[in-house]
């Protein structure tokens, strides 16, 4: 099946400002893709491209086969857009406003209710249809967001930061809510928290000043071997012993651990923490601890984020 979205070399500048540079890449059909990167990376950008609200100053992008420059109209079809502040009109009835925006969206009689009364059995909102939506809290908020969205049965929904502003317990409906629309319409989400996007989306694109991380980056940044070790030794000591072993780069405090506690970064070798612990012994240092930390995203990502701040 070919890709349902697919942007090729793209770049966007602002003025003298370029948000996003030489971007590609390609999601399948019923895929939901995580976009993360830090405030100001360049996601919403992406977005807007894909929407069709912004032009790429280079590249192509193409949604359900139609390109977003030349037939914005039939992107627009194919893709709805949930914006992170939810804005609806707040004097609307909940009901009131799904039936108004069914008609923006071509949705008339028969065609409209039945897509409306679908939406808000989905999203679970048929006990609020009568309400102003300015009354809602912003779990219920997001959730007519989302149900409007669905509306005209995009085959891609593209969700800005989806739980942001939420109670843990709308956090989980969310979440439980868009892992539910995966494989019937392709997701794709922003969020700048990693847990989060982590949890719910099925592959994740990591986005850092206006670049797309390729996936070979991500995998070497993931093969570096990451230990944690504990001991009462003087933290000289250790750091010219396990220096001497082949592949360690660097030991430092761990902070989150407090005194007595250490992370030795290395690159990924069978034997290397054996050999670690030889040259410990080796020079009296007393281990109590050598464990394996598991390099999740979130190190990997805090990682990347900081090298790019000392190398800017
Ligand atoms: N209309 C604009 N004119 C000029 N610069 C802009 C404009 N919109 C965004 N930018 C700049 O482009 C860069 C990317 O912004 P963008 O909003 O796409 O990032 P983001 O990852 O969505 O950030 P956030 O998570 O804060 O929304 C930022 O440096 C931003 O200041």
């Amino acid at each position: 099946m070919p890709p349902v979205v697919l942007a090729q070399h793209v770049t966007k500048w602002y003025g003298s400002r370029r948000a996003v540079a030489d971007v590609s890449f390609a999601i399948e059909p019923g895929e939901i893709v995580g976009l993360l990167g830090p405030n100001g990376s360049g996601k919403s950008t992406i977005f807007r491209m894909l929407t069709g609200y912004l032009v790429p100053t280079s590249g192509r992008i193409e949604v359900a086969g139609c390109d977003v420059v030349s037939d914005s109209l039939g992107v627009r079809r194919a893709i709805s857009y949930v914006p992170e502040d939810a804005p609806l009109y707040d004097h609307m009835r909940v009901g009131e406003f799904l039936h108004f925006m069914a008609g923006l969206k071509g949705l008339h009689g028969a065609g409209a209710r039945g897509a409306v009364d679908e939406a808000a059995e989905r999203l679970e909102l048929t006990a609020v249809m009568m309400l102003p939506a300015g009354k809602l809290s912003r779990g219920f908020r997001q959730r007519v967001s989302i149900a409007q969205a669905l509306l005209a049965n995009p085959k891609v929904l593209v969700l800005d930061e989806p739980t942001s502003g939420l109670d843990p317990h709308q956090v989980i409906a969310v979440r439980d809510l868009i892992r539910s629309l995966a494989g019937r319409h392709t997701v794709l989400m922003a969020s700048h928290i990693l847990p989060e996007i982590e949890k719910i989306a099925s592959r994740v694109m990591i986005l850092l000043d206006g670049r797309l991380l390729t996936s070979d980056a991500l995998k070497e940044m993931t093969q570096h071997l990451a230990l944690r070790l504990s001991s009462s030794s003087p933290y000289a000591l250790i750091v010219l012993a396990a220096q001497g072993v082949s592949g360690v780069r660097e030991v430092a405090p761990d902070a989150d651990a407090g005194t007595g506690h250490y992370l030795v970064r290395a690159e990924r070798r069978a034997s290397l923490p054996a050999d670690l612990i030889a040259a410990l012994v080796a020079a009296d240092v007393a281990v109590s601890e050598l464990t394996e930390v598991r390099p999740d995203l979130e190190r990997v990502f805090l990682d990347l984020t900081k090298r790019l701040g000392e190398a800017a």
